[in-house]
């Protein structure tokens, strides 16, 4: 069981060319990932990311701050310390980094011949780790003969072969179609209830997260700009960053132009009402749109799953007499989280 500290964690590049200015990749960042924790860090391109995690495994030093891997401060541990505490963290990656030359066998058996693991008990852990990852009959293989799903399940064995307390996997499922992403997905969620690994996950895909990431730090320009668990920061994001992962992957309301087109469509009012995790009850208001003598039509929207909780933006169309609308706004307000698209 490992917690992971990253407190006010800075790297700072020198510029490129003669009097360019620094690049400060990551800004002054603090993360605490709790032992056994699933944690996402979700960002756009150039945020930060692969550098944040290249601070954790120590490949690169932080130019300040402190970072803890469990008892170990990578950030002030020396390098040849260092190379002992990496095997205690397990690293997956977008591409697999793979020996493609070799059978899975042999791949996933490297990191204990670095280690210095005897051959009979290299062969037991492999044969153990192989059946973990469902690959007990791809041992002879070569790693090219395999799917990407079957290279990223050899990169999670070799990554778990000597026991590591934390497994940081960097665009894990990013090169992977939507249906073996998720079966890789099920097998991190198994690495973590089955063995309390501690995961640090980085990616774009907001999939990822929703799927199976207890918290989540949003990263933006170097800086951590939202921090919390996953529904708490996707049903209530605070930054424009965090709206636009949102809006990818979650209902929203209709954005200016397709709001128009509803418009054209639908001549009553539109509300979009907001809700999350049970908080309103959707057949409470139905009932009050009837009693107040109001149609209504589901015009866009949805709810969906966030974190295993449910959460939803319906937007409807108040079809009726003006003021008999108007009533029903006005109860509904009183009860949802709604707001009148004007
Ligand atoms: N070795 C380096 N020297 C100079 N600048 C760097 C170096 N590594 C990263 N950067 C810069 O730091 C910033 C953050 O890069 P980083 O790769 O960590 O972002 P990211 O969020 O992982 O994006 P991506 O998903 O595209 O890899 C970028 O502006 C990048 O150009």
């Amino acid at each position: 069981m490992t917690r992971v500290q990253m407190i006010g964690v800075s790297k700072r590049y020198p510029g490129r060319g003669k009097g360019a200015a620094q690049v400060v990749a990551v800004d002054d960042v603090s993360i605490d990932v709790a032992s056994g924790e699933i944690h996402a860090i979700i960002g756009y391109s150039g945020a930060g990311k692969s550098t944040l995690l290249r601070l954790v495994n120590g490949l690169e030093r932080a130019s300040s701050g402190r970072i803890l891997v469990g008892d170990d401060e990578i950030t002030s541990l020396p390098e040849a310390r260092l190379r002992a505490v990496r095997g205690r963290i397990g690293m997956i990656f977008q591409q697999f980094n793979l020996f493609h030359s070799k059978r899975v066998s042999k791949n996933v058996e490297y990191p204990l011949v670095v280690a210095g693991v005897s051959p009979a008990e290299r062969k037991r852990r492999v044969a153990e780790l192989l059946d973990f990852v469902g690959l007990g009959d791809k041992a002879e293989a070569y790693t090219d003969q395999l799917s990407g799903g079957q290279k990223q399940r050899v990169g999670i064995a070799r990554a778990l072969a000597t026991n590591p307390g934390v497994l940081l996997a960097d665009e894990a499922t990013s090169a992977l179609d939507p249906q073996t992403s998720q079966e890789v997905l099920a097998l991190l969620k198994r690495v973590n209830d089955e063995f309390g690994i501690t995961i640090i996950l980085i990616t774009h895909e907001m999939e990822v997260v929703r799927g199976i990431a207890d918290r989540v730090t949003v990263m933006d320009g170097g800086r951590a700009v939202e921090q919390g668990g996953v529904f708490d920061v996707f049903s209530s994001p605070q930054t424009t960053t965090t709206r636009r992962f949102v809006s990818s992957a979650l209902p929203t309301e209709p954005q200016a132009e397709h709001l128009e087109q509803l418009r054209e469509r639908h001549r009553g009012r539109l509300v979009t009402l907001t809700f999350r995790d049970g908080d309103v009850d959707q057949p409470v208001v139905f009932r009050t749109l009837a009693e107040r003598g109001v149609g209504v039509s589901i015009v866009h929207g949805g709810v969906t799953d966030v974190g295993g909780r449910s959460f939803g933006k319906l937007t409807l169309e108040l079809i009726g007499d003006d003021l008999r609308v108007e009533h029903a706004i006005a109860a509904l307000a009183q009860e949802t989280d709604l707001e009148v698209l004007v």
